[in-house]
C-alpha cells in the first residue's frame, strides 16, 4: 500500500464549506438545513408541519425551504437512519432527487413502514437529510454491441450470499 489517507474531520471543528449554495427560507421561524457533525455527508432538514402517519401511510411533507443549485450539482433526500431503526420511517421515493433547476420547496415523501405503530413527527422536527453531490451528464450513444465484462448479465443475486473468500 501506498500511503494511508487520515481523516481530519474529527480534528477540524469546523472545517470550511466547499460549496456555497443559496436558499430561500419559505419558513423563516425554522433553521437552514445543517449538518450535525463536522464531516457529515447530510445536512438534515425539518418539517414545517406536524404530521401523523399510520402504519403504511405516506405523505409528502414540506420543508420551508427552496434551493439554487450549481449546474453540475444534485441534492439528493436521504432518510435519516435513526428515525428508520425506531419507527420504520423512510422514505418513497429514497433518495429523492432534487434537480439544479428545481427552485420549488424541497418536499420529502415520508413513508412509514411499520406494521403496528403510528409515528408522529412535530413541526421543526429533523425529517430527512440532503446529500449534495456532483454528477456526470452522460450522453447515451446507441451500440449494436456492448463490451464484454467479467459480471456480464449477470445480476439479481448472481454471485450468492455466502462469504467468497
Ligand atoms: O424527494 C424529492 C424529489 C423531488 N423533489 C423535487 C425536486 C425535483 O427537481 C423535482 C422533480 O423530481 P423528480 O424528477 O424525481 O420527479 P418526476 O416525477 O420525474 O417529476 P418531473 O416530471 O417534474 O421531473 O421535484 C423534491 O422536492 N423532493
Ligand atoms: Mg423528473
Amino acid at each position: 500500500m501506498d500511503s494511508v489517507l487520515v481523516p481530519d474531520h474529527d480534528l477540524t471543528p469546523d472545517p470550511p464549506a466547499d460549496l456555497e449554495i443559496a436558499v430561500v427560507r419559505l419558513d423563516p421561524d425554522l433553521p437552514l438545513p445543517s449538518y450535525a457533525h463536522p464531516g457529515d455527508a447530510g445536512a438534515d432538514l425539518h418539517t414545517t408541519v406536524d404530521v401523523t402517519l399510520a402504519p403504511g401511510e405516506r405523505a409528502m411533507v414540506p420543508t420551508g425551504i427552496s434551493i439554487a443549485l450549481p449546474d453540475g450539482y444534485v441534492a439528493l433526500v436521504h432518510p435519516r437512519s435513526g428515525l428508520a431503526a425506531r419507527h420504520g420511517l423512510s422514505i418513497v421515493n429514497t433518495p429523492g432527487t432534487v434537480d439544479a433547476g428545481y427552485r420549488g420547496e424541497i418536499k420529502v415523501l415520508l413513508i412509514n413502514h411499520d406494521p403496528v405503530e403510528a409515528v408522529t413527527l412535530a413541526r421543526g422536527d429533523r425529517i430527512a437529510q440532503l446529500v449534495v453531490q456532483r454528477f456526470e451528464r452522460a450522453m447515451f450513444r446507441e451500440v449494436g454491441v456492448l463490451p464484454d465484462s467479467s459480471r456480464g448479465a449477470g445480476g439479481y443475486g448472481s454471485t450468492g450470499t455466502g462469504s467468497r473468500s
